[in-house]
């Protein structure tokens, strides 16, 4: 059976769950359960602090974990990304009061409050930058206004927390973060659990970025049509009852389906119909 580890709380949480159960899997009922088996799929889900995540994984003892990149960084453990999984972005970033703070080199002698050490203490270390890390639980924004430390490293998804706050980024970001899937450094990914776990979730995120486009045109305009809808692997082409038509069927990328029918509608094609993907290997 499959162990695998999924947020129990906080902004992973809930997207991951909606992931996991559009991939098929059943998920827990109610938000205190620690875990459940789904036997039918033969795999085991544990609900744990997405910061411990890693660290389970890292141990051998759960085969796979869902977290986020940046907490994956932060806990040090030994385990590696092996799916990205689109959802929960946000970047990690220095910011102070505005006019305190241009660069990282203003970060020489400062104070940094953070619930991420992990990261900060190895980006200090990477960039030879001797600051000082005083490590919060959370709500680090007020860290400044209330003395504690001059910066601040934190997630940053909208800004809004940051400007509630009366702060301001500097620098460049100091990672970009997403849901990821880790597995232990070195496991064996090939393993056909792993494997078809892996081909489900992806066939959600396929799912999820594509849709299907059907339409007619001329076969004269067949090759400029076809340039435009290339589908992931070739179009399907049938013949039309109609001589001289063809009807064309790809995936395209959701976000540019509106484009695409304006482009075909402009070179004849006609008829020209996007549906919903519900779920996909490739
Ligand atoms: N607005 C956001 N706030 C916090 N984390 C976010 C946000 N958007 C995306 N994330 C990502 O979610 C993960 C953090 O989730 P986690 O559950 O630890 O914190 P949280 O959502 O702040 O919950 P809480 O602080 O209530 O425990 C990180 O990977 C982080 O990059
Ligand atoms: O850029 P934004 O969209 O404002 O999101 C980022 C904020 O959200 C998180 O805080 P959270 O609400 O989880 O509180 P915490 O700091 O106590 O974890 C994070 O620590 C930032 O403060
Ligand atoms: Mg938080």
């Amino acid at each position: 059976m499959l162990r695998i580890a999924v947020p129990n709380k906080g902004s992973l949480s809930g997207p991951a769950a909606d992931m996991l159960h559009e991939a098929g899997y059943q998920q827990r009922r109610e938000s205190k359960e620690l875990r459940i088996v789904d036997p039918e799929n033969e795999v085991e889900f544990f609900y744990l602090r997405p910061r411990d995540i890693a660290i389970y994984v890292s141990s051998g003892r759960l085969d796979i974990g869902i977290t986020g990149r940046d907490l994956l960084i932060d806990s040090g453990a030994d385990a590696e990304e092996i799916l990205p999984l689109g959802f929960a972005r946000s970047t990690f970033r220095f910011a102070a009061k505005p006019g305190t703070a241009q660069g990282v080199a203003d970060l020489k002698g400062r104070t940094i409050a953070t619930s991420y050490e992990g990261i900060v203490q190895k980006h200090l270390a990477d960039g030879g930058i001797d600051a000082s890390v005083v490590h919060l639980d959370g709500a680090v924004e007020t860290a400044i206004e209330l003395g504690v430390a001059e910066v601040i490293a934190d997630v940053v998804e909208t800004g809004t927390s940051l400007r509630n706050a009366g702060l301001e980024v500097f620098g460049e970001p100091i990672m970009k973060s997403e849901a990821i899937v880790v597995r232990r450094t070195g496991a064996d990914t090939e393993e056909p659990k792993v494997q078809q776990f892996l081909r489900r979730l992806q066939g959600v995120l396929v799912a999820r970025t594509y849709v299907m486009m059907d339409y007619d045109c001329r076969v004269e305009q067949l090759e400029k049509a076809v340039a435009l809808t290339p589908g992931l692997e070739s179009p399907t082409v049938s013949p039309l009852h109609n001589e001289g038509w063809v009807a064309v069927r790809a995936m395209v990328p959701a976000k540019e389906a509106q484009r695409i029918m304006d482009d075909l509608y402009a070179i004849g094609a006609r008829a020209i119909l996007t549906t919903a993907i519900h779920a996909c290997r490739l």
